[in-house]
This record gives C-alpha cells, sequence and structure tokens, in this order.
C-alpha cells in the first residue's frame, strides 16, 4: 500500500463524506473523525447555532481550526470534513500535506434528496436549495478535483458499495 493512510473525505453536502468515512473507518481499522461533529463537541452548540451566532466566517475560522487539530495528531485517522471545508488554502494545504483525499461525488438531485429532511445544514434553509448547490457546486467541484488523490461517484452505489471501490482505488494508487 503506496498511499498516506490518514484519509480525508472531501465533496459536497449529501454525497455522503460522515456515513462513508464511518463505514470506511472501520474497514481499515482506524478512528473516524467527522469534522463537523468534532466542531460542535468543541464549541457545546450545534453548526446552525453557530452559523447563527457567529455567521459562516466564525464557523469556518472553527473548522480550520479543528481540521488542523485532527490532522497533526500523531495517528492514522478516517476524517470526514464539511462540504466548505475546501474553500481556505489554509485547509487544503495540511489536508493536502497529511492525508490520502478521497472526492464523493454526486449529482445535485441526490444531494437534494438525501439533505430534505436534515435542519442541521443552515445553507440548505433556504427556498430553494436546489440553487444553493448548483451555486456551490460550480464553486467547489474544481477545488474538489484539484484536492482530490481518488474520485468517486456515490450517486447509484450503496454505502458499503461505495467503500468497497474505495478500498479497490486505494490499494491501486
Ligand atoms: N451511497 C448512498 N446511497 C444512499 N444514501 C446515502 C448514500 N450515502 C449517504 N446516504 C444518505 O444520505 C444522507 C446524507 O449523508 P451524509 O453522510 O450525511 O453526507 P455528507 O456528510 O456528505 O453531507 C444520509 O441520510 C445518508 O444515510
Ligand atoms: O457545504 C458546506 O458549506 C457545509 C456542509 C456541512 O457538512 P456536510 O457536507 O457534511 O453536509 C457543514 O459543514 C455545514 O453545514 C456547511
Ligand atoms: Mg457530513
Amino acid at each position: 500500500m503506496h498511499y498516506n493512510h490518514t484519509i480525508v473525505l472531501v465533496g459536497p453536502m449529501g454525497a455522503g463524506k460522515s456515513t462513508i468515512g464511518r463505514l470506511l473507518a472501520t474497514e481499515l481499522g482506524l478512528n473516524f473523525f467527522d469534522s463537523d461533529r468534532e466542531i460542535e463537541a468543541r464549541c457545546g452548540a450545534n453548526i446552525p447555532w453557530i452559523f447563527d451566532k457567529e455567521g459562516e466566517e466564525g464557523f469556518r475560522k472553527r473548522e480550520t481550526q479543528t481540521i488542523a487539530e485532527l490532522l497533526e495528531a500523531p495517528d492514522n485517522i478516517v476524517m470526514a470534513t464539511g462540504g466548505g471545508a475546501i474553500l481556505k488554502p489554509e485547509n487544503r494545504d495540511i489536508i493536502g500535506k497529511y492525508s490520502t483525499v478521497i472526492y464523493l461525488h454526486t449529482t445535485v438531485a441526490q444531494q437534494l434528496q438525501r439533505t430534505a429532511k436534515d435542519k442541521n445544514r443552515p445553507l440548505l434553509q433556504t427556498e430553494n436549495p436546489e440553487a444553493v448547490l448548483k451555486a456551490l457546486f460550480e464553486v467547489r467541484d474544481p477545488l474538489y478535483r484539484e484536492a482530490a488523490d481518488i474520485i468517486v461517484n456515490t450517486d447509484r452505489q450503496s454505502p458499503k458499495s461505495v467503500v468497497r471501490t474505495i478500498m479497490k482505488k486505494l490499494n491501486s494508487l
């Protein structure tokens, strides 16, 4: 195996980063961290509260700090990031330095379905979440691609099957 054994999952909301990250960590025998859950634990409040009280900028500062903390620790881990973690050059640098990066990709239609009932994503609590997802995709897709060592489509594959695809691709790096 020739890849960096710390794995970071990037990609848009609803691509499956949190779900697949946990399964992949079990498969690899590594601890799993979801940067969003770690931000919430450190802050003692949930993401909607952070966005409401500190704005997206406040959330992004916490996100950068948390991602750095998790990746600078000595152990190999699997980490799911939030969809916007790719925006900051500092995050891209540290993720690239410490990990093998997997871009989980899906369609906007799937993202909409998978995120519809969840109120924990402040950016999607709007009249037209489809337009938001499309606009975010335009900006972020090139950044995800640039960062990625592996790209996997999660559109028509179960989480288990996505993990199998990832394992094959990791083993051929
Ligand atoms: N490959 C998949 N097929 C079907 N549903 C999925 C798949 N991956 C994730 N989901 C579902 O989509 C929702 C969002 O997944 P999540 O892991 O939170 O995405 P992300 O962390 O990328 O925003 C969850 O309800 C999850 O069960
Ligand atoms: O795309 C984004 O900017 C965000 C994605 C969310 O994580 P998921 O990608 O896990 O939904 C979470 O970090 C926050 O609501 C902002
Ligand atoms: Mg997530």
